[in-house]
């Protein structure tokens, strides 16, 4: 894809839909396309002769099971219909579509998922409200159990558009056809592992869709490929950027030298790793071309940074959990460098919460917490940590912070203070490693060395992690991943 994709809201879908109604196409006419796209596919996954079930809910998401039952009935198929709730009950849109079905209705609690070759999921979609219960979770749970391919109408039914979470229960589809534009349910987890693959059918309200666009999209590389470092063929290695990483002590130097190897191999013109007097020997000894400087604690990082070419940090994988990490963080903030903080120093803050508002906003910083180390930092934060999306807790933790937060796991979520955010997808469980993401610090750390501003160097270097991660899968170590980076480099710059 090499567009880049926005990722809407229902409600920011919803606004879309009036807009592009408000521009003269009717709000019938768009269910009817949306129920056409679904009924296209629905046709992909049946044979002429299969009976196809469409289980029809009391809003507009049912609206579209309607079309999709007169048109699958018109092309010949096998078609019945199961409503829940009242045929009298139907409003809008929807009441309109059901006129197109002159089928009979069953009622939800004989729907007989059973007998069915393919289920249409067109019970709820954007406008789910609140968690499922009683005929309607029976229902969803029943469909579900059924086994049968399903294919879902916006999404799968149960799943909260938003955030991504089940409400209640869930069903899980066979494949999913969405309108205008991918919501976060289809990106974010668990709600990404219900869907099955996403189409997105445009349905005519794709200049509408970009209007209400902005502020989520999926992490891509049409988001951030255009800013992606090339050398200049004049080039030298100091405009290439120094990135310097801060190692632990004798026994934990290897997270550091993870990060120095990623942050040379994405392109930074020199790396050098800061070590402890008594761990340069270890390092010395495993380092070729990254260098090496000693570094006793903030005072020696002070000293270091007094030479203005190290324009890039990276403080935390392995530095240890006390006061001597916060130190280094607070002289890296003074010295106003393009700065990545992970693990122990984001760990090292854990009560002191309240030091971190703002603490970031001078300089260009990246927060790179995993789940967990993200409820540490802010765990006297309840308006941080309880929003039931992803997207906003690292949204909130952005603009508490000052930081980019790159807050990770299979659906990573890159959040800038602003307010812009995106959501990564190319990962594989193979990433879940030790090391993982050690490598990751250093490959956008050495993206920001080469000039990357920090949002744009996260997003790239999450997915460029992430599809070095992938393109290796079983085995993967950490190790692998540097190494691994030329290779999806030579793809994104050909
Ligand atoms: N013209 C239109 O209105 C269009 C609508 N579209 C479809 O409309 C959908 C959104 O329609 P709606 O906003 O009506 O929402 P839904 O149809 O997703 O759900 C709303 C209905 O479900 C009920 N409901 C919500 N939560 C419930 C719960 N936990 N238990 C029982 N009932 C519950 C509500 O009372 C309401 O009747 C989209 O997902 C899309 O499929 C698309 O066809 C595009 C055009
Ligand atoms: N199931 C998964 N799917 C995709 N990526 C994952 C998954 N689990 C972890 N990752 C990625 O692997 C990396 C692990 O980082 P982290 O937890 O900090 O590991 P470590 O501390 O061992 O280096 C992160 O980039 C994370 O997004
Ligand atoms: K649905």
């Amino acid at each position: 894809m090499n567009r880049v994709e926005p990722v809407l809201t229902p409600s920011e879908i919803k606004q879309a839909e009036v807009r592009a109604i408000a521009e003269g196409i009717s709000g019938l006419e768009l269910m009817r396309r949306a129920g056409r796209a679904v009924a296209d596919w629905a046709e992909r996954m049946a044979s002429k002769d299969a009976h196809i079930l469409v289980a029809a809910g009391p809003g507009q998401n049912g609206g579209d099971g309607f079309v999709v039952a007169a048109l699958l009935a018109q092309r010949g198929y096998r078609v019945s219909l199961a409503l829940l709730g009242q045929m009298d009950r139907l409003t809008g849109d929807a009441a309109e579509a059901a006129k197109d079905w002159a089928g009979s209705v069953i009622p939800a609690e004989e729907a007989p998922f059973h007998e069915a070759d393919v289920i249409i999921d067109a019970l709820f979609g954007t406008g789910l409200s609140r968690d499922l219960e009683g005929l309607a979770r029976r229902t969803v749970e029943r469909m579900d159990a059924a086994g049968k391919p399903i294919l879902a109408v916006d999404l799968p039914s149960g799943l909260d558009g938003e955030t991504g979470q089940a409400r209640g229960a869930v069903v899980r589809a066979s494949r999913t056809v969405t309108f205008g534009a991918r919501k976060p349910c289809h990106l974010l987890m668990p709600g990404r592992s219900y869907c099955g693959p996403v189409e997105v059918d445009d349905i005519g309200i794709g200049s509408a869709v970009l209007a209400e666009s902005g502020r989520l999209f999926a992490n891509q590389p049409a988001l951030w490929g255009g800013v992606l470092p090339r050398p200049g063929l004049d080039s030298h290695k100091y405009e290439r950027g120094h990135t310097l990483v801060a190692s632990g002590g004798a026994a934990r130097t290897g997270a550091a030298r993870l990060a120095a190897r990623a942050a040379l191999r994405i392109g930074s013109g020199l790396v050098t790793i800061a070590s402890p007097p008594e761990a340069i020997g270890v390092n010395a000894a495993q380092l070729t071309a990254v260098m090496l400087k000693g570094c006793d604690g903030p005072e020696g990082l002070h000293a270091i940074l007094t030479d203005e070419r190290f324009n890039s940090l990276v403080l935390g994988p392995a530095l240890g959990v006390h006061a001597a990490t916060r130190a280094m963080v607070a002289v890296a903030v003074q010295a106003r460098r393009s700065l990545v903080l992970d693990a122990d120093a984001l760990t090292s803050f854990e009560g002191f919460g309240s030091e971190l508002r703002q603490a970031f906003r001078h300089g260009p910083t990246v927060l790179t917490p995993h789940t967990g180390e993200f409820s540490r930092l802010f765990k006297d934060h309840p308006d941080i940590l309880d929003p039931p999306s992803k997207v906003e807790r690292a949204r909130r933790a952005a603009a508490y912070t000052g930081a980019v937060v790159v807050l990770k796991g299979p659906d990573t979520v890159i959040a800038a203070p602003g307010g812009r955010a995106a959501i990564n997808e190319n990962g594989t469980p193979y990433l879940a490693t030790a090391g993982s993401g050690d490598t990751l610090c250093g490959v956008i750390a050495g993206l920001m060395a080469q000039g990357l501003p920090a949002f744009e160097a996260a997003c790239a270097g999450v997915w460029i992690h992430a599809e070095a991660g992938a393109s290796f899968g079983p085995g993967l170590i950490a190790e692998d991943l540097a190494d691994l980076l030329p290779g999806v480099l030579r793809e994104l710059l050909r």
